[in-house]
C-alpha cells in the first residue's frame, strides 16, 4: 500500500487522464460510487443523512455519493458550503446528475445554517475539502468544522477529515474529528503523523480505478503489511542448524545498566538467532546470565563499571553486530563506539548510547563498507541531525530520508508509526504496536529482535520492517487478554514474541 503527498496524488491522476485516457468525471463517478458501498454497512436504513459539500473535487465526491445514497432510497440532504459559481468541472457535472436524479441542493455559503442542519442529522458525509486544502481556513469553515466536531453525528470523511493537510510539514487550524474516513486510492502521508492521524478515525481504502502500475514511478513511500509479512518473514528449516540462523554480537552495558543488553540478547534469541554472544562488563555477566542462559560472553575491560576504549575484538566472526545499549557515555565508550563501526565488515546496528556517541561523528557511517542501521527515538534523531524534535516529529518523513540519503545508512524512525528508510530514501511504515510500548525497554527489545532479524536469510530491509512489525504486533497480541498499555513491560514483549511468530510460521 503506498502512502502519498497531495501532489504524488494529483500526479497519479494526471497520469489516469493523460496516459490512461480515462476521464476525471468517471473517477469522481468510481470515487463517490466506491466510498458508497463501502460506506453503507456503516449506515441504518433511518440515518438521517446530511452531506456537506465544498467548492472542488472532494465535494464533487459528495454530489456522487449523494446520487448514489439517494437512489438506494437514504434520506439524504445536501448542504453546498459555498456559492454555486464555485462549484465548477466535474463538481459541477455530478451536481447536475445529483440535481437530474431529483436531489436537492441547499446553499449556505455563510455557515448561517449549519446548526440548524446538524440538528437533523444522525450521520454527517464530510466532502468539503480533500487534498486540495491551502493556508488557513477562510471563514466560515473553522466555524462549520466546529460545529460538525460539537455535534452529536457519526462523522465519515471523503479521502481525508477536512481541514487536515495531506502532507507533512504543514501547520492547520482545526480538523473534522471522524469517526470513519473512506481514503481514495492511497492513504495520505498526514494518516502516518502523530499530530493529524488521530483526526481520520478509523480509515480504509477504496479503489477507482488509477493505474496500479504507476504509483512506484510517483511514490517510494509504503505501509509494511501483514500480507508482506507473511511472504518475507523466512520460514525456519527443518534441516537447519544454529550456524544457518547467524551467530550475533552486542556490546553494550554497565553497572548502572545491565538490564537493557540483558532484554536485546534475550529478545533476540527469542527471534531465532542461532548464536548470540553478549560483549560488556565482567561484572554484570552474572546478572545478565540469570535471564538469559543461552548466551556467550565476550568480558570487556572496564573502569568503574563502563566498559574502557580499546578492545581486541574480532569482529569478523559474527553476522551482524548490535551497540549501545545500557553501554554509558564516556569517552571510552564513544571510541570502541567509532572503533566498532570503523572495523565491523558485517551489518552494524546502533541504538541508544551508540547513536549518542556517533552524533559527532556521522561522516564515519559513509566509509563504511557494510550496512549500517540506525534506530534513533525522534529525541535520538533531534541530537543527530541538530533538528528541534518538534520539528522531527511534524515531517518525518522528510527529514529520515534526506538523513539516509546523506550518510548512506538504514534508518529506523521510532514511534507510533515507525519508518524505516533505506539509503537510496525508499520508505516503509509499521503500523503495529500501542502506547504500551511507551515505555523504558521498549528500544532494547527491538534492537534484539532486528539483530535476529538481520541474520535470517532475508532481503536487509525486509528484515527491518520485519522486526518493527514483530516487535510492535507482540504488543498488540499482548493487551488483548493478557495485559493493559498501562502495566505491559518490556520484559512482556519478549515472552508475547512467541505469539507472533507462531501465527506467521
Ligand atoms: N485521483 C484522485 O485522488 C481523485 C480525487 N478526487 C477528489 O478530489 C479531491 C481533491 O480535489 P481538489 O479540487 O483538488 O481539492 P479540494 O476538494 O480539497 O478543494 C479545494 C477547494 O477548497 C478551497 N480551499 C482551499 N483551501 C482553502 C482554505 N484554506 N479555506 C477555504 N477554502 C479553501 C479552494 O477554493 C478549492 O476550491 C480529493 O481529495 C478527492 O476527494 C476526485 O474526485 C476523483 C479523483
Ligand atoms: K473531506
Amino acid at each position: 500500500m503506498h502512502i502519498v503527498t497531495a501532489n504524488e496524488m494529483y500526479e497519479m491522476d494526471r497520469v489516469a487522464m493523460e496516459k490512461g485516457g480515462i476521464d476525471g468525471r468517471i473517477l469522481m463517478e468510481n470515487a463517490g460510487r466506491s466510498i458508497t458501498e463501502s460506506m453503507i454497512p456503516l449506515l441504518a436504513k433511518n440515518s438521517r443523512i446530511l452531506i456537506l459539500v465544498g467548492a472542488g473535487n472532494n465535494g464533487g465526491d459528495g454530489f456522487v455519493i449523494g446520487r448514489t445514497l439517494c437512489n438506494q432510497r437514504f434520506h439524504v440532504t445536501v448542504l453546498q458550503l459555498v456559492p454555486d459559481e464555485k462549484i465548477r468541472g466535474d463538481a459541477a457535472y455530478h451536481k447536475q446528475l445529483y440535481i437530474n436524479f431529483g436531489g436537492k441542493v441547499h446553499v449556505d455559503d455563510q455557515g448561517k445554517e449549519i446548526a440548524a442542519f446538524l440538528k437533523e442529522a444522525t450521520v454527517v458525509i464530510d466532502a468539503i475539502f480533500g487534498i486540495g486544502i491551502k493556508g488557513k481556513l477562510r471563514p466560515p469553515f473553522h466555524q462549520i468544522i466546529e460545529a460538525v466536531n460539537q455535534s452529536n453525528t457519526v462523522k465519515l470523511s471523503v479521502d481525508i477529515p477536512s481541514g487536515i493537510p495531506a502532507d507533512e510539514g504543514v501547520s492547520f487550524d482545526t480538523g473534522v474529528w471522524a469517526d470513519y474516513t473512506f481514503v481514495i486510492e492511497a492513504p495520505k502521508m498526514s494518516a502516518f503523523l502523530q499530530h493529524t492521524a488521530k483526526y481520520y478515525g478509523k480509515w480504509e481504502v477504496v479503489k477507482i480505478g488509477l493505474p496500479l502500475a504507476s504509483f512506484d514511478q510517483v511514490t517510494a513511500r509504503k505501509v509494511w503489511t501483514e500480507e508482506q509479512v507473511h511472504f518475507t518473514l523466512p520460514k525456519r528449516d527443518d534441516y537447519s542448524h544454529k550456524g544457518t540462523h547467524g551467530k550475533g554480537l552486542i556490546v553494550g552495558g554497565s553497572r548502572e545498566m545491565p538490564g537493557s543488553i540483558a532484554m536485546t540478547a534475550l529478545s533476540s534469541l527469542r527471534s531465532g538467532a542461532g548464536l548470540v554472544s553478549v560483549g560488556t562488563v565482567n561484572e554484570v555477566i552474572p546478572s545478565i546470565v540469570s535471564h538469559c542462559a543461552e548466551a556467550t560472553f565476550i568480558p570487556l575491560d572496564s573502569e568503574k563499571g563502563v566498559i574502557t576504549g580499546s578492545q581486541c575484538l574480532d569482529y569478523s566472526v559474527y553476522n551482524a553486530i548490535a551497540i549501545g545499549m545500557g553501554m554509558g557515555r564516556s569517552e571510552d565508550t564513544a571510541e570502541l563506539t567509532r572503533q566498532l563501526i570503523k572495523e565491523a565488515n558485517c551489518p552494524v546496528i546502533v541504538d541508544a548510547d551508540g547513536l549518542y556517541h556517533i552524533s559527532d561523528d556521522l561522516e564515519l557511517l559513509k566509509q563504511r563498507e557494510f550496512p549500517s542501521i540506525l534506530t534513533p527515538h525522534p529525541g535520538e534523531m533531534s541530537r543527530l541531525t541538530g533538528i528541534p524534535v518538534k520539528e522531527i516529529i511534524s515531517k518525518p518523513f522528510r527529514i529520515a530520508e534526506e538523513f539516509s540519503k546523506t550518510y548512506q545508512v538504514h534508518l529506523i524512525l521510532k514511534g507510533p508509526f515507525t519508518i524505516v528508510t533505506d539509503p537510496k530514501g525508499k520508505q516503509w511504515v509499521n503500523t503495529s504496536g500501542n502506547a504500551g510500548l511507551a515505555k523504558g525497554g521498549s528500544g532494547d527489545v527491538l534492537s534484539g529482535i532486528l539483530l535476529s532479524m538481520v541474520m535470517q536469510p532475508q532481503l536487509l530491509v525486509e528484515a527491518l520492517a520485519n522486526g518493527c512489525y514483530i516487535h510492535g504486533k507482540a504488543a498488540d497480541n499482548l493487551i488483548v487478554n493478557k495485559h493493559s498499555k498501562q502495566d505491559l513491560l518490556a520484559t512482556d514483549v519478549i515472552q508475547g514474541l512467541a505469539s507472533v511468530f507462531r501465527t506467521f510460521s
